[in-house]
């Protein structure tokens, strides 16, 4: 166990789960895993869509948001800054300050999307001042690109402790945007901060990626939002040049779709024990990245329908193996991935996802740790992982406060009794249900 590992229980909100639970054990369940079940919404959208309705002068409703520490955390600072916000299960009522924000404290929790789109947003807040704590691992991640880029426009924003890192000062001022050229190779969320504040900057801005970007579809995401709001703002498909105007976001009514990163569990979760799980309100069509998953499940065998608002999954009694991919554009479920691979009949490698040594964890490390402590043999490289197949043993797995490795090694319970993980509580960044719905479908948890 890595000695620095503590969880942070600061950044667990009034909406996480099994709060004091120090571990869970998961044992296969009974009967076969046939069912049709709704995910909650996207964590991706809704943050985002909160942060662009409390900008907006007026009143926006945000329906189906996902109810977790992110959004908690979200929330609550968008309260802070002077939003008027009303709660109804998981409709938000929105009264936007029209981009004048509160000065004030603000806590943001372990959320990257927090961290990475609230500095532009009150940097260019033309008076204020903020100073911004994160969580103890949300301020041990990579922030510098997105500080330096906002900086070169205009912002005026200083680290409080440690050079390049959580926590933040930030004075608001007139930003006057420009030309900026930043890297995305780290991480997307450094271009989505930039885009999602330039409507509020002087002149028009226009942002050049220097190198790649790990996850495109962040950022296609963050550009279709903002359109939807009103932006006004022009790019290509390859994102070479992104144009963003002055153009202050206008309230409204919206949908949000159901988190294609939370189904994929479910989805795994069905091809690893040959059951059959429906994803109702899920459509292929999203443009949520991690739905290309459902490709590498079909080629490891299972059968996937895709319906208008479904997806559905068949597993297959052998999981097929044997093949390298590349999970740089769905890196979220790389874990995913190599949580089932012992499962196939030959290795699976998974590369060029170094960025996720970036995450909540060093997730490269923590998951080849883990699949050694099952005794399953691993090759762990800067850039990914190999899997063999194998059959894991029993074993008590730390989370790392981290809610995918959590998510992931709960799968492997589906296939060996008595997998233990430590604090399980961890899932509520994104998935405070995460157990409780594992548990309707047949699973063995013990509390
Ligand atoms: O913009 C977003 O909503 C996200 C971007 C991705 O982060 P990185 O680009 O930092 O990998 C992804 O991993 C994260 O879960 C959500
Ligand atoms: C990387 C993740 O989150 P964040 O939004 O904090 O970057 C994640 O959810 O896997």
């Amino acid at each position: 166990m890595r000695e620095d590992y503590k969880f942070d229980i600061k950044a667990r909100s009034p909406w996480s789960s099994l709060n004091g639970i120090n571990k869970i054990t998961i044992s296969p369940a009974k009967q076969g895993i046939e069912a049709a079940i709704t995910i909650p919404g996207s964590k991706s959208l809704t943050n985002r869509a909160l942060i662009m309705s409390a900008l907006a002068d007026g009143n926006s409703k945000v329906s189906d948001i996902l109810k977790s520490d992110d959004s908690y955390w979200c929330i609550e600072a968008l309260k802070q800054l002077g939003a008027e916000i009303e709660l109804q299960d998981d409709i938000v009522y929105i009264k936007g300050s029209g981009g004048h924000l509160r000065s004030n404290d603000l806590y943001i929790g372990a959320a990257g999307t927090i961290a990475r789109f609230l500095p532009g947003v009150l940097a260019a807040s033309r008076e204020g001042e903020w100073n911004l704590e994160a969580s103890e691992s949300m301020s041990k991640r990579p922030i510098a690109p997105l500080i330096h880029a906002l900086r070169q426009l205009g912002a005026e924003i200083d680290y409080l402790a440690k050079k390049d890192y959580y926590p933040l000062r930030i004075k608001g001022k007139y930003v006057k945007g420009g030309e900026v050229s930043l890297s995305g190779s780290i991480s997307s969320q450094f271009i989505s901060g930039v885009l999602i504040a330039a409507p509020y900057f002087n002149e028009t801005t226009r942002v050049t990626i220097k190198d790649g970007i790990v996850q495109h579809a962040y950022v296609f995401l963050t550009l279709d939002l903002m359109k939807e709001f009103g932006a006004d703002v022009q790019y290509d498909n390859a994102l070479q040049q992104i144009v963003i105007n002055p153009s202050p976001y206008k309230a409204k009514d919206i949908l949000l779709e159901s988190d294609a990163s939370a189904a994929c569990y479910f989805l795994a979760l069905a091809a690893v024990t040959n059951g059959r799980i429906r994803i109702n309100g899920l459509a292929e069509k999203t443009k949520q990245p991690d739905i290309q998953m459902l490709d590498i499940f079909e080629k490891m065998g299972c059968k996937v329908i895709k319906g208008a608002s479904f997806i559905e999954l068949e597993g297959t009694p052998q999981l097929k193996g044997g093949f390298e991919i590349s999970m740089k554009e769905i890196s979220d479920q790389a874990l995913t991935l190599a949580a089932i691979a012992p499962f196939a009949d030959g290795p699976i490698t998974i590369k060029d996802v170094a960025h996720i040594r970036y995450h909540e964890s060093d997730r490269i490390s923590v998951i080849c740790e883990a699949l050694k402590e099952l005794g399953i043999r691993t090759e762990e490289f800067e850039e990914g992982l190999k899997v063999y197949p194998g059959a894991p043993k029993p074993a008590c797995l730390n989370t790392y406060d981290d809610h995918r490795v959590a998510m992931a090694l709960a799968l492997i319970g589906s296939k060996v009794e008595g997998i233990q993980l430590n604090d399980p509580g961890c899932v509520s960044k994104t998935f405070p249900e995460y157990f409780s719905l594992l548990e309707e479908l047949g699973l063995e948890v013990k509390r």
